[in-house]
């Protein structure tokens, strides 16, 4: 990219985070990647610059270990004129979504990433123009904890997700709550995971989005502003699932279109396209821990109709769902059995402040930061070695408890299709496609102690008024003690 011939017109406004805004090049497949921050707490450029550079270099040396070089897009860092910074940010101002902008886009540093744009990556390198949809999850966490230091019966029995669904509604962040639970995703098992996605298109909130040729068609572009019209996008797909136009219109043509998608992002989710190092790195066996959530409408549903196994199909190994979840799972102890350790190396950094660059605790993420995440004991030995090996591999897992899955899907004729490309086939087309992983920073170490005190939150909240109110005994305990933490029985 020639940055002296930089020109705002040629970029438009594509998505924003809370912690960086997205914008795209209106011709060329790529993006700019800038960071937010609160107004009045702008870093120096020598910090943002320090801060992208560990993105990068995450992405790079330790994020595509873990989910495979294909899936891993780390981008590089690029050097802006100012003057086209500062233009671009009023240029997209009127477009970003007002929930968004108690952030500032950064625009004194002049540095940003610049990415291939997922929504738009050709899948079919020799093709231009094609058509492309593209297809954007944030799956959440696809398991429930299994560590013994959880100290809330109800947190081995419902998913953080299904419980955490209760808290948003009640707080206001979203109008209602969503029946998608990421353990009916990551379950490998078809039929759930079915349920899972098209509970994701009743309900998109901050979970789904869907892309068509790079714009966004689906989704919500704000938390009270989401585009949930099925019609609407059955027919923006049409053209997609259905060439030829075969179809007759109406709802049961809407039906037929929304099963074709459902089918083929559950296909490309379970295709495994890429290897990975830490591919023969068991982090825990995915059987361990309950492999559904008590909450989930899908669960309920079968223990209405009178059955009580759920079944469950394991994931292939080498699909970027099952990588994700191994990631996700290098949270062995649960935020409770990590918080004390991550509190001995806090002490220990309160008498040796200077040992923190040697511990590597805000970088470099390079290969040695790596070959230290990979001692997966979990026996205590009482060190500030084995306290901060499960605090990043902490980090590492809560950053892939919020990462986004893109599927990129470009229709191809049968003589087109390339035998290099994976291709996943519905009843009346064919596309070749690409599955990436984006925002994939890692979580700060300063985070922990937030993320300690929300999961307590998120509990209690729950057992309070969600679970209360389901078992009627529990419910009358409540109502009793209103007012009371404690609640004593005599025996
Ligand atoms: O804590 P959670 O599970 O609510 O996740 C936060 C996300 O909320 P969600 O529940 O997905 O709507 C939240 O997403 P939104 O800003 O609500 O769209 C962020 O991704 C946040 O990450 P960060 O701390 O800004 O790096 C996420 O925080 P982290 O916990 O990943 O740090
Ligand atoms: N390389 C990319 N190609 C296309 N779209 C992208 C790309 N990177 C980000 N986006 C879009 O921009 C949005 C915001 O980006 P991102 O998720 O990285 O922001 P964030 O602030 O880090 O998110 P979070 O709120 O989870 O912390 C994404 O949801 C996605 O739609």
């Amino acid at each position: 990219m020639e940055v002296e011939k930089m020109d705002e017109n040629e970029w438009k406004y594509h998505g924003e985070g809370n912690q960086s805004l997205v914008v795209s090049h209106c011709q060329r497949c790529v993006v700019l990647r800038f960071l937010k921050s609160p107004p009045n707490q702008n870093k120096t450029s020598e910090e943002i610059l320090h801060h992208l550079q560990n993105i990068v270099d995450f992405g790079k040396h330790v994020m595509k270990q873990f989910f495979g070089e294909n899936y891993v897009h780390h981008g590089e860092i690029i050097q802006l004129p100012l003057d086209f910074v500062r233009q671009l940010c009023l240029k997209i101002q009127p477009e970003r979504p007002e929930s968004r902008c108690d952030k500032d886009m950064d625009t004194l540093s002049g540095y940003a990433m610049c990415l291939p744009n997922l929504t738009r990556l050709q899948t079919y390198c020799f093709v231009e123009h094609r058509p492309i949809l593209c297809i954007e999850i944030k799956p959440k966490c696809g398991f429930i904890p299994f560590s013994s230091h959880v100290s809330q019966e109800i947190k081995h029995k419902v998913c953080r997700y299904c419980m955490h669904q209760h808290l948003k509604v009640a707080n206001g962040k979203w109008k209602r709550p969503s029946k998608y639970c990421p353990l009916d995703l990551f379950s490998g098992n078809k039929q759930r995971m079915h349920f899972a996605l098209k509970s994701l298109l009743q309900e998109p909130q901050n979970n789904l989005k869907i892309f068509k040729n790079g714009e966004l068609i689906y989704g919500c572009k704000d938390d009270q502003d989401c585009v949930s019209d099925w019609n609407e996008l059955a027919r923006h797909l049409k053209p997609f699932f259905f060439p030829s136009n075969g179809l007759v219109s109406g709802p049961h043509c809407t039906r037929t279109i929304v099963k074709e998608l459902i089918h083929v992002i559950t296909m490309t989710l379970l295709s495994s396209t890429d290897a990975c190092r830490a591919g023969d790195m068991k982090t825990v066996p995915i059987s361990q821990g309950r492999s559904y959530c008590e909450a989930s409408a899908f669960n309920k549903e079968l223990v209405r109709n009178g059955k009580h196994k759920l079944e469950s199909s394991d994931l292939p190994r080498g699909c970027l769902l099952y990588k994700t979840l191994q990631a996700q799972m290098l949270d062995m102890l649960d935020i409770e059995g990590l918080h004390p350790l991550y509190s001995r190396v806090e002490q220990y950094l309160e008498e040796f402040p200077e040992e923190r660059s040697t511990l590597q605790i805000d970088g470099p993420y390079n290969e040695a930061f790596y070959e230290k995440l990979l001692d997966l004991s979990t026996e205590d030995d009482g060190t500030v070695a084995f306290a901060l090996t499960k605090v990043q591999q902490y980090r590492i897992a809560m950053t892939a408890k919020d990462c986004s899955l893109m599927i990129a899907l470009s229709p191809c004729l049968q003589d087109e299709c390339s035998e290099q490309r994976p291709v996943v086939l519905t009843s009346k087309s064919r596309f070749t496609f690409s599955v990436s992983v984006l925002d994939l920073d890692l979580k700060p170490y300063e985070s922990i102690p937030h993320q300690y005190k929300l999961d307590s939150e998120i509990v209690n909240y729950y057992l309070k008024n969600v679970q209360a109110k389901d078992d009627p005994v529990m419910s009358t305990l409540f109502k009793e003690n209103e007012d009371c933490t404690l609640v004593l029985h005599k025996v």
